[in-house]
């Protein structure tokens, strides 16, 4: 799936930094075009990839270049105000050569959060490519402003673009790890589980050696749920035919793989991806529609194991519509079942946030005191009352 992705604020910036550095490593393609937008020139100048032609600092007549220090109203304004600055980056964006766009922030700060859903609203006027936003909530230590920045960026974040992806930082927190020293590792995992994801529907003629390739329409129908989506992860190392002495392939290059091991595998993988720990943990059978990608060397993908998966996933979420398919990737020594849980609606974090949200504002002068930012017009606005998300 080739994608035009905007980062925008600090953790917006340095996943589109780690998606490319990905598709580098992996030899993949679908980050077409990267953009990232800031309110922070230090944050900008942190990117090692994204181009810096395509780097945009926003606002520096109100802020000059220091951020909006978690005020998410302001950081809306500004991107309001200065969207002709980011239209001229997303100029440079080859439309006719992309999928979809995707907008990628933090939900807890103020820039992404603020932000993020005015550009992605402004992106859907323009064009006519799906816009899907990935979105990523604070740990619940981050504090008050935190959440009420996340629960009511998300509210709009979700209106606005055509499916939210998210990825819930409190549940990949490591026990004594504090703010901000696990987003690396954090970092990494979503690029892994995305990048799956995003690199299945990029298969080219040449490489669609696999037995039912997905490709990026299947994508798009997934997760034409609208809503809120997430996504599981498991794999298994394996023996690459590449693999030297103890490779299991014959000296005439065949493969010598069980198949009715592989199918195994693939099925096995399949379910603790659905079953483990997901970008943000929801119940599984309240989604609308789903996607499996089984991803490794072709010898050990095979139809029927992607069959057996998808059968599986039926039953589980109780919806026949589950796609599912494979993506070959020569050089890995490891098999990967990836599974995209599209308009999901029982999903306790979510819930939890929203009355969080609600407390927040009984306690707000409490929370102003705390904050050094001025959270007042965003407090006070009565038109930002919250509706129930589901
Ligand atoms: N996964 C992940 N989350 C991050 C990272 N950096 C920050 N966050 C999260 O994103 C939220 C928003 O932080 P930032 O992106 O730094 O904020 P911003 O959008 O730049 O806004 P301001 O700094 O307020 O101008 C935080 O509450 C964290 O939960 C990161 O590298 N990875």
């Amino acid at each position: 799936m080739k994608l035009a992705m905007i980062g925008f604020g600090q953790a917006g910036g340095k996943i589109v930094d780690k998606f490319i550095e990905y598709d580098r490593r992996t030899g993949g393609e679908a980050v077409r075009s990267a953009v990232a937008v800031n309110t922070a020139k230090a944050d900008l100048v942190g990117l090692d990839h994204v181009p810096e032609e395509n780097q945009v600092l926003i606002g520096q007549s109100r802020v000059k270049g220091h951020g909006v220090g978690a005020d998410n109203e302001l950081g809306a304004e500004i991107t309001e105000e200065d969207i002709d600055e980011v239209q001229g980056a997303v100029d440079n964006v080859p439309v006719h050569d992309i999928d979809a766009f995707l907008v990628v922030a933090g939900m807890g700060g103020g820039t992404g959060s603020g932000g993020a859903p005015v550009l992605a609203k402004y992106l859907k006027r323009i064009y006519t490519e799906p816009v899907y936003g990935l979105g990523v909530l604070p740990g619940r230590d981050e504090g008050g402003i935190y959440t009420l920045n996340a629960a009511r960026s998300f509210q709009t974040f979700v209106r606005e673009v055509d499916n939210l992806l998210v990825f819930d930082n409190d549940a990949w927190r490591e026990a004594g790890e504090s703010v901000g020293s696990g987003y690396d590792r954090i970092n990494e995992e979503i690029v892994r589980r995305f990048g799956i994801l995003f690199g299945a529907g990029e298969v080219s003629g040449d490489d669609a050696v696999g037995e039912s390739v997905v490709d990026s329409s299947e994508i798009i129908n997934t997760l034409a749920t609208g809503g809120v989506s997430t996504i599981g992860y498991a794999a298994e190392e394996v023996e690459n035919p590449s693999g030297g002495l103890l490779s299991r392939f014959k000296s005439d290059g065949t493969e010598d793989v069980d198949s009715t091991h592989a199918t195994n595998r693939i099925t096995s993988l399949v379910r603790k991806a659905a079953l483990g720990r997901l970008t943000l943990p929801c119940e599984i059978d309240s989604a609308e529609r789903s996607l499996l990608v089984a991803s490794g060397p072709p010898e050990y993908l095979n139809r029927k194991g992607v069959e057996k998966g998808r059968k599986w996933l039926e039953n589980q979420t109780g919806s026949m519509e589950v796609r599912g398919g494979d993506y070959p990737v020569e050089d890995a020594d490891q098999v990967a079942g990836v599974v995209l849980l599209s308009g999901v609606s029982q999903v306790p974090r979510v819930e939890e946030l929203q009355e969080v949200a609600v407390e927040t504002q009984d306690n707000i002068d409490e929370i102003r005191s705390q904050s050094q930012e001025s959270t007042t017009e965003l407090i006070e606005d009565d038109d930002n009352e919250l509706d129930p998300l589901f």
